[in-house]
């Protein structure tokens, strides 16, 4: 072997070294992530409004100082919170951009979809991946819980209030980002319905946004009877696989890739029925996988998608090949993308 390929496979054996550990100890970063979340470290440190010593931050949050000197120590070398020097020239904890979507409110924060992703609930299912992988009919979540993700919310009310949450968190942050981006998708139309619209916080934004639109919030039955009284919004109870509510346009925000393709074309197909008479169209919000282009998202859609499997009995994230399957066996004629500043894209279907 030449010395230089000698030198190559000896820097990658040494590489090789150092990067097992990401995977050993892999959990690390979101453990403490979610334990500065449960301590409500960056609220702390937000309405203290300036760098916060170890003794005020341990103080404030009731906390030992020795660990929590240590969490801090970790988080900040993830670059999550600052060091930066208080008005009396002490050593604090300061905010960044990354802290602040660790508030458990706030336009930013993204809080409660980590407890979701971080919950035993949704970690168990991760040990049955593999169980999913030899035998596609295997569902992780179901071997974990004994039924699939939305017959155990039902029975389990405070699961199904904390994927709500994590959805609205999400939506928060999404649907300003849409309104910003693309607001045109929402021209000449005059109602909405969001299909699996949780809690309604999706339309509560959209009504802000475009006060004569009406807004219908569907969603199953004890997911709807509990959803917020928004004025201009109606929830509804029912079936997506059954009939979805008419309306000029169908909003679906991460539902299609709970769902195996048949299911998407069973949905699909209702959300065409649904828009047909009004010469509507259906809006979806999911991720697209890039073939061909690695973008700086790719690894988080990559994410989603594991996710996907480990969570729903069929759900994937799709490709553009994908989706255009799942769309023309359901009817649409004609679709497009536009990507927003966010992991997932708008697709514009047209029956
Ligand atoms: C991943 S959440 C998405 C929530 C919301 N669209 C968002 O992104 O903020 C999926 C939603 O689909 C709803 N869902 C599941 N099965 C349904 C069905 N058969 N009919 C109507 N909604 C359903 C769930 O209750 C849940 O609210």
């Amino acid at each position: 072997m030449e010395k230089t390929q000698r030198e190559a496979k000896w820097n990658e054996e040494e590489q090789a070294e150092v990067d097992i550990w990401k995977y050993i100890f892999g959990f690390v970063e979101t453990a403490a992530v979610r334990c500065a979340i449960e301590l409500g470290i960056a609220d702390a440190i937000e309405s203290h409004g300036s760098p916060m010593t170890l003794s005020e931050l341990s103080s404030t949050l009731g906390c030992a100082p020795s660990p929590l000197y240590r969490i801090m120590r970790f988080l900040m070398h993830r670059g999550i919170f600052k060091g930066k020097l208080n008005s009396q020239g002490s050593p604090g904890y300061a905010q960044t951009p990354l802290s602040r979507r660790l508030m458990k409110h706030g336009e930013h924060s993204m809080a409660a979809l980590i407890l979701l992703e971080s919950s035993p609930m949704l970690l168990t299912p991760w040990l049955s991946l593999s169980a999913r992988v030899l035998d596609d009919d295997t569902s992780s979540f179901e071997v974990a819980h004994g039924e699939d993700i939305w017959s155990y919310s039902v029975a389990n009310p405070a699961f199904g209030q904390l994927i709500n949450e994590a959805m609205a968190c999400d939506a928060r942050v999404l649907v300003p980002a849409m309104i910003h981006g693309c607001p045109e998708v929402f021209d000449g139309l005059s109602s909405l319905v969001d299909v699996g619209g949780g809690n309604g916080t999706t339309l509560k934004v959209l009504i802000k946004a475009f006060p004569w639109l009406r807004g219908i919030n569907f969603d199953q039955p004890h997911v709807a009877s509990v959803a917020a009284v928004i004025s201009g919004v109606e929830n509804v109870g029912g079936d997506m696989f059954e009939s979805v509510p008419k309306a000029d346009a169908a909003f679906l925000k991460w539902i299609l890739h709970d769902w195996g393709d048949n299911e998407c074309i069973q949905i699909l197909k209702k959300c065409r029925e649904a828009v047909l008479e009004n010469k509507g169209k259906v809006i979806i919000v999911d991720a697209v996988i890039e073939e061909a282009e690695i973008d700086k998202l790719t690894d988080v859609r990559l994410a989603l998608d594991m996710a996907m499997m480990a969570h729903t009995s069929k759900g994937k994230e799709r490709t553009l090949k994908e989706w255009g399957f799942v769309l023309g066996e359901a009817g649409f004629s004609r679709y497009t993308v536009k990507t927003i500043h966010a992991v997932q894209s708008v697709i514009e279907a047209f029956p």
